[in-house]
């Protein structure tokens, strides 16, 4: 019996769920133990590695997540706002670290997983690659360098099934701009421009978003001026940095106390 910590791969049918499961099992700091899914898809009731295609893992996919946390030290999460609600209870009754990758949450829902960081370490990010991590240090930066003349706008693109916008990159983005500036984010929003818009607000963060093709994840922060333009721009080729970052997350939530936490934290940025 090893004694690295358990993880456990909610949505592990999904896009990142897969991912996840190729970055832990090839890790040697901690162990794949559990495989969720939602009620009624079909790898519910089948071995994780015969579903992915491969050789039997010995791991049944589950339905049941509570049972499966129960046997965990953290669960990597990766699936619908709804959904995650219900693991962060969940993990927080196991003691689990709950890494959420989640992203479309409304500001109801982020408040909703607050009490679940009072008995257990819960690290949610919208991004969690070093790369874009590091963009948001420097967004912060360039936006308290610059005055308000500059306009700031976040643009984003994603493959064509990602169902929330904008991005929680680019919120996390905005966010960034708007803490350099000195303002409230939510107050100082444009987005989804179409038709007759007027002008654009000054001081106002504007938003962006393209979707297509197999687009993994592109994310531009552009500071307009007059007469010249900064763009700060990070593009991601391969999912494996967000499941490597979360991989991460799992093992440095292992020491901390309960509380909320992001990938700055985990990253020490
Ligand atoms: N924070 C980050 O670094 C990243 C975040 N994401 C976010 O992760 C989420 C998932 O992205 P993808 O893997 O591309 O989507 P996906 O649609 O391929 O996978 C989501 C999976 O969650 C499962 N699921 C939904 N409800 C469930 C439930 N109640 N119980 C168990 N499983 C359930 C679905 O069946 C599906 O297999 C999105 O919100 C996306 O924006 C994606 C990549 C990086
Ligand atoms: O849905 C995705 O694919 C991604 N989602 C995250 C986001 O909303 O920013 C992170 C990454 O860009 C990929």
């Amino acid at each position: 019996m090893s004694d690295l910590p358990g993880i456990v791969i909610t949505g592990v049918s999904g896009r990142m769920g897969q991912m996840l499961v190729q970055t832990v099992r090839a890790s040697d700091k901690a162990r794949l133990v559990g495989a969720v899914e939602r009620a009624g898809h079909d790898w519910v009731g089948r071995d994780l590695g015969a579903c992915m295609g491969g050789p039997e893992l010995g791991i049944t996919v589950t339905d049941d997540p509570l049972e499966a946390f129960a046997k965990a030290q953290a669960v990597i999460d990766f699936t619908a706002p709804a959904a995650t609600l219900e693991f962060a209870k969940l993990a927080a009754q196991a003691r689990c670290v709950h890494v959420i990758g989640t992203t479309g949450f409304e500001p109801a829902q982020l408040e909703a997983l607050k009490p679940a960081a009072r008995h257990a370490v819960l690290i949610r990010a919208g991004n969690m690659s070093l790369g874009v991590n590091l963009l948001t240090q420097l967004t912060k930066k360039v936006a308290q360098a610059l005055d308000a003349d500059w306009d700031i706008e976040v643009i984003e693109a994603h493959h064509n099934k990602k169902v929330d916008a904008p991005s929680g990159t680019a919120l996390m983005l905005g966010q960034a701009a708007a803490e350099g500036r000195g303002i409230a984010l939510e107050e100082n929003t444009e987005s989804g421009r179409d038709g007759i818009t007027g002008a654009r607000k000054p001081g106002a963060i504007g938003f962006s978003a393209i979707r297509g093709g197999d687009i993994v994840g592109e994310h531009d922060v552009l500071f307009a001026g007059m007469g010249e333009r900064i763009i700060l721009r990070h593009v991601a080729t391969d999912r494996a940095i967000f499941a490597r970052g979360a991989l991460k997350a799992a093992l440095w939530g292992q020491t901390q106390k309960p509380g909320a936490y992001d990938m700055i934290d985990v990253l020490g940025l």
